[in-house]
């Protein structure tokens, strides 16, 4: 058995990628964040404060002659940009792309925080992380994915994420006609509850790869490419109007700059990031001003191959054999 699920970007600089969830009998479609880099499946719901639910589709356990509440259990979870939610437990029949859990925890939210009150566009997250990640207490759930692997052709499933365009989610098999080039694959350290690896080297406008290695983890939930100072500098170094902007939080330039891709080695192949990727955004309408894709992971201490290095890529999330697929696109 497998599943295919469409993921669209939510807006012009493809902030986040919505991939619509049906869950419980009669289905409720819910558009969620999917996010390889936590391992909580949770959703806006009937539990939700009225204010803070408004502009968004909700879940009605009450509504679904399939949910039971997991009685006692609760969770808590806070991202990497601190935003954050919390509530009870219920299990659910959860369809992504044809395929169905027949018993999968939702976790209803009873508290979101701002961030989250103002993505109308999101319903909650479901995350594709290890299971060792989940918040729900006093017994951890498994995840959307961890509870279909096993039934699954293959327990792997790829992300293909595109710059404002449909990609996909695919379940349980490769459609490499997705990818341009081979799939190098490398061992996935999944401890930390995310899909964590290790680049071998990088390079700057086409230029041969060095041999500085990179650790970090593949986040489909986090939308930039988050490296090292060190890195950071030695690309914008080649981008004559890049400099910081506090204002802005990260690294701005003229929006004419024609920008150098960026290269990094995975499992013995090579992922190419054109520079029109790096060029993420007006840092307002209509500004000549733009934000950059690549920015410093200083302040986080875990280097983030997030959205725009994954739309360069066909990405192969193999739980069953602990490893990471990358293949050019
Ligand atoms: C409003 C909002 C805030 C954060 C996130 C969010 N989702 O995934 C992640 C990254 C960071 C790390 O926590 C795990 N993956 N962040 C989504 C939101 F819609």
């Amino acid at each position: 058995q497998t599943g295919s699920a469409n993921t669209n970007p939510s807006d012009s600089a493809d902030d986040e990628y919505i991939t619509n969830v049906s869950i419980g009998t009669p289905a409720q479609v819910l558009p969620l964040d999917f996010d390889t880099g936590s391992s909580d499946l949770w959703v806006f719901s009937s539990e939700t404060p009225k204010s803070s639910a408004s502009g968004h589709v909700t879940y009605s356990p009450s509504k679904s002659s399939t949910a039971k509440k997991l009685s006692g259990a609760s969770w808590s979870i806070t991202y990497g940009d601190h935003s954050s939610s919390s509530g009870d437990v219920y299990t659910d029949k959860v369809t992504v792309g044809g395929f169905s859990v027949s018993s999968q925890a939702v976790e209803s939210a009873t508290k979101v925080s701002t961030q989250f009150v103002q993505d109308t566009v999101i319903s909650g997250l479901l995350g594709l992380g290890f299971d060792v990640g989940n918040t729900v207490k006093p017994r951890a759930q498994k995840t959307w994915f961890s509870n279909a692997a096993n039934s699954l052709a293959q327990p792997l499933f790829t992300a293909d994420l595109k710059h404002q365009q449909t990609g996909s989610y695919n379940f349980g098999f490769i459609d490499t006609t997705l990818a341009k080039g081979p799939i190098g694959y490398t061992p996935a350290d999944g401890s930390e509850g995310y899909w964590g690896f290790t680049a071998t080297g990088y390079s700057v406008g086409g230029a041969k790869l060095n041999r500085n290695s990179i650790t970090g983890i593949a986040d489909t939930g986090t939308t930039l490419l988050l490296l090292d100072d060190d890195v950071v500098n030695a690309y914008y170094n080649n981008v004559e109007s890049a400099q910081y902007d506090d204002s802005q939080q990260g690294v701005v330039f003229d929006c004419s700059e024609d920008l150098p891709s960026f290269s990094f080695g995975v499992g013995g192949t090579t992922i190419t990031i054109p520079g029109s990727l790096i060029n993420l955004t007006p840092v307002s309408d209509g500004s000549s001003t733009c934000f950059g894709g690549l920015q410093s992971s200083a302040d986080i201490g875990i280097n983030i191959f997030g959205d725009v290095a994954l739309k360069a890529a066909l990405v192969v999330f193999d739980l069953g054999n602990e490893r990471l697929g990358w293949a050019q696109k």
